[in-house]
């Protein structure tokens, strides 16, 4: 095996280990207004450190309506100058935890005029424009470890998980802001020029924003089940009349507001999720039943 190889793998499993010794004892908290049950917060400076404004760059171990859930509240971006590996690093040590399922969120700028800030898409395919032009988590040697040298990606947002989030906005009476659509990542980190947006739309792209692709790319490579949404947080400016511009600070208010929301729609799925309890973890231990990964943004869950 390729030396770099193992040593990333040397790497990914010391990342589980070490979050599988500290969740043992977990002190009684309440965290970002969800309930959890017996949880332990861990500061995982390790391997969480996204500085982006807004984000908390927090690892939250603890119950979520019966399941075990691994909650990441921040994430490394691209555009920070990390590399796609350090980007996607969580998701395979989550893995080797036991998790089966990755419910993953963003928030994204829309091109199709009918999707309002606010408004939350379901992911049901992305276009990985870093992807598409090389910058993929999964060039170098294949971890065959985790998964296949070619693995395919189409269906790699559940169907299943989709139809349920769907049905769980009708019961929360937010069917009308639910829809479905194409997320596309681009590298940032500047917002679309108004010829770049048209270009977004034309290509069929219904949100568009800087994450998620990679998380999701690596996820699918190693088997797990993917849910993932965006809450529109701005309109991509596509017209050269338009005087509006986005800003950073516009997507964390939209954020805040949507909050209670997403909250809601995020705990009802993961409590309708068929996850097999105490399944055994990777590295050998009992995991605390099972473990579900949330890549979450404090802004969105505060
Ligand atoms: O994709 P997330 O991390 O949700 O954040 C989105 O919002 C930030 C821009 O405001 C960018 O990081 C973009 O990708
Ligand atoms: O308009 C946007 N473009 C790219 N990324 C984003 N993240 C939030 N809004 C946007």
């Amino acid at each position: 095996m390729h030396q770099n190889n193992q040593n990333i793998q040397d790497e990914y499993q010391k990342a589980a280990d070490w979050l599988l010794a500290h969740t043992k004892h977990r002190p009684s908290m309440n965290t970002f207004g969800l309930r959890w049950k017996t949880p332990a917060r861990l500061r995982a400076d390790t391997f969480v450190l996204s500085p982006v404004q807004g984000h908390a760059g927090r690892l939250v171990f603890g119950e979520l309506r019966g399941k075990t859930c691994v909650c990441m509240q921040g994430r490394f971006h691209m555009y920070e100058g990390h590399s796609l590996c350090k980007t996607t690093f969580p998701v395979r040590v989550f893995k080797l935890l036991g998790v089966d399922t990755l419910i993953v969120t963003n928030a994204a700028g829309s091109l199709d005029d009918s999707l309002r800030p606010g408004d939350i898409m379901i992911l049901k395919d992305h276009i990985n424009f870093p992807g598409l032009c090389g910058l993929n988590p999964l060039c170098g040697p294949n971890l065959d470890r985790f998964g296949p040298r070619f693995p395919a990606m189409s269906g790699c947002y559940d169907a299943g998980l989709r139809r349920i989030a769907m049905e769980i906005g009708k019961q929360l009476g937010v069917a009308e802001v639910m829809t479905e659509g194409v997320y596309a990542m681009v590298g940032g980190p500047n917002f679309e020029s108004i010829a770049e947006a048209r270009l977004l739309h034309r290509l069929g792209v219904d949100a568009v924003g800087m994450s998620t692709a990679p998380e999701v790319v690596v996820a699918t490579h190693c088997g797990l089940r993917v849910f993932g949404l965006s809450l529109i947080t701005n309109k991509v400016v596509k017209s050269y009349d338009d005087p509006e511009a986005v800003d950073h600070e516009a997507v964390l208010a939209v954020g805040r507001r949507r909050a209670q929301t997403l909250q809601s729609l995020v705990m009802e799925l993961v409590s309708r999720l068929d996850i097999n309890n105490n399944t055994e973890s990777a590295v050998g231990e009992k995991c605390p039943s099972v473990i579900l990964n949330l890549i979450v943004k404090s802004r969105t869950f505060m």
